[in-house]
């Protein structure tokens, strides 16, 4: 594989007598991996489940390593269902050394196209909120599907510059979560116009972009709280002189230690200025050290650790009158939801987080969970809806096994028979299932189902 000369040359200063080991890793093969929805199912039960074969990642507990070279993961039903994420398996580690608790509020400044912010919402288990920006609104499209098709509902998508969010979440967060856009040198295995993007812009230009993005996240976070900063690349002027900047500027942050792996490698004091030891906490992940491509991380705390304040976050305004449409509908769920914090703009209903601040201003993807659309006297919920509930929170099921050529079929936006599987007389939203699993809705009468999965997230769509 062809990499740039100045490049090697900093790595071999870097890595001294390591470097022939960590050069010698371009010549083997690329990592997979793949992460369990935990939100959705235990990781014992996916294991149970799992068509293809899986090893587990040992640094991550719902993490797995798949053949990407002969399987794919993302045609099959149980991707559809959210069950899991593929993600390069360093790339795990940062949501996962973050400690989210349910009922945090949590903030992705960098969070497209969700590998982090899906697993941060996972963590959350439907309490708190988790706010995922994105400055680019492009992919903050992907990352709204891959949040949706996660059933993470407490939830703002959001795509703003950090800079201006400021002002609205001063202090806001229990947890800030930065991966950062970076230079990309631990990606050059996985994707070889990495490289070429690094000629273009490398460190010298990131570095800049990073030292802004961190302060103003410092910013948002809470007295006590705790940010994870973390990149997918090697430079120090784009790691730990990032976090040198950050403790320079704001001395009541500390560096904290990251749970431990075997293979993780010491952050590094001496490519700083201030030599500050405590960067040894943080925690550089090597090729040639471990099985993951490359990633650098700092847990860092504000102030002093204090108790988040428990309990319900300040709810909506009271009990609501609600459109007969959408009480006949909610008839059929059996999980609680929260008419309080029923929002109705237009044809829209949502349920909103609680507890947030005025947010006019701000450009938005999504603020909390699209429960669905009234139109003339019926209320159609929604996909994201669908994805948010277990099979148990809903009324009428029709549950696929795998094997039944109708879960492709509907995967595919096919009218399907099913008089096989309900009453004669049977009618109304049905939530389709694979094995227990819901992928979406359709609509039953006479025996026939008429397929409401999303246009946009079809099979071969
Ligand atoms: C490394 S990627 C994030 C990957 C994502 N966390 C994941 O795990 O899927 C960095 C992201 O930062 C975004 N970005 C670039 N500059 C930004 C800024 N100033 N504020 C917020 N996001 C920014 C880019 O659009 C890009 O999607």
């Amino acid at each position: 594989m062809r990499l740039p000369e100045n490049f090697e040359k900093k790595m071999r200063d870097l890595l001294k007598e390591d470097f022939d080991d960590y050069i010698a890793c371009y010549e083997e093969p690329r990592y997979y991996g793949l992460r369990v929805n935990t939100n959705k199912i235990s990781v014992e039960e996916f294991k149970k489940i799992c068509p293809f074969e899986i090893e587990p990642i040992p640094w991550i507990e719902n993490g797995f390593y798949y053949d990407g070279e002969n399987v794919i993961p993302s045609k099959h039903p149980y991707y559809f269902a959210g069950l899991y994420y593929l993600q390069e398996p360093s790339a795990m580690t940062p949501a996962n050394r973050l400690p989210v608790e349910p009922g945090d509020k949590v903030l992705d400044v960098c969070a497209a196209p969700g590998g982090k912010a899906t697993e941060l919402g996972a963590k959350l288990q439907g309490e708190g909120v988790l706010a995922a920006n994105d400055i680019s609104n492009s992919r903050a499209k992907g990352l709204l599907k891959n949040i949706e098709v996660f059933g993470i509902g407490n939830v703002l998508v959001l795509s703003e510059e950090p800079g201006k969010m400021e002002s609205y979440f001063t202090e806001y967060f229990d947890k800030i979560l930065i991966d950062a856009p970076c230079s990309g040198e631990g990606m050059f295995r996985k994707d070889k116009k990495m490289v070429s993007a690094w000629e273009e812009h490398g460190p010298d230009f990131f570095c800049n972009i990073q030292k802004s993005i961190i302060l103003q996240a410092a910013r948002m976070l809470k007295q006590g709280g705790m940010m994870l900063y973390s990149t997918c690349t090697f430079d120090p002027r784009e790691n730990e002189q990032v976090i040198e900047h950050l403790l320079k500027t704001y001395p009541e942050f500390r560096i904290l230690k990251i749970a431990p792996y075997e293979g993780f490698v010491q952050g590094m004091p001496e490519v700083t200025e201030s030599r500050d030891p405590s960067l040894a906490d943080t925690v550089r992940i090597f090729p040639h050290k471990m099985k993951g491509e490359g990633h650098y991380l700092a847990l860092v705390q504000k102030g002093e650790p204090c108790d988040r304040v428990k309990g319900e976050l300040t709810g909506g305004k009271g009990k609501k009158k609600l459109p007969e449409e959408l009480e006949e509908f909610l008839n059929d769920v059996k999980k609680e939801i929260r008419t309080d914090l029923l929002d109705i703009h237009g044809e829209r209903v949502y349920v909103m987080p609680a507890g947030l601040p005025d947010l006019k201003g701000l450009r938005f993807l999504r603020t909390g969970l699209l429960l669905g659309e009234l139109k003339k006297k019926r209320f159609e919920p929604s996909q994201a809806f669908a994805m948010t509930l277990k099979k148990d929170d809903y009324e009428k099921i029709i549950d696929l096994p795998l094997e039944d050529d109708r879960v492709s079929r509907y995967l595919k936006g096919e009218t399907l028979d099913v008089d096989d599987l309900v009453e004669t007389k049977a009618k109304g939203w049905y939530l389709v299932c694979v094995d227990g699993y819901p992928l979406g809705w359709g609509k039953l009468a006479n025996g026939t189902l008429k397929n409401k999965y999303l246009p946009g997230w079809r099979l071969n769509s």
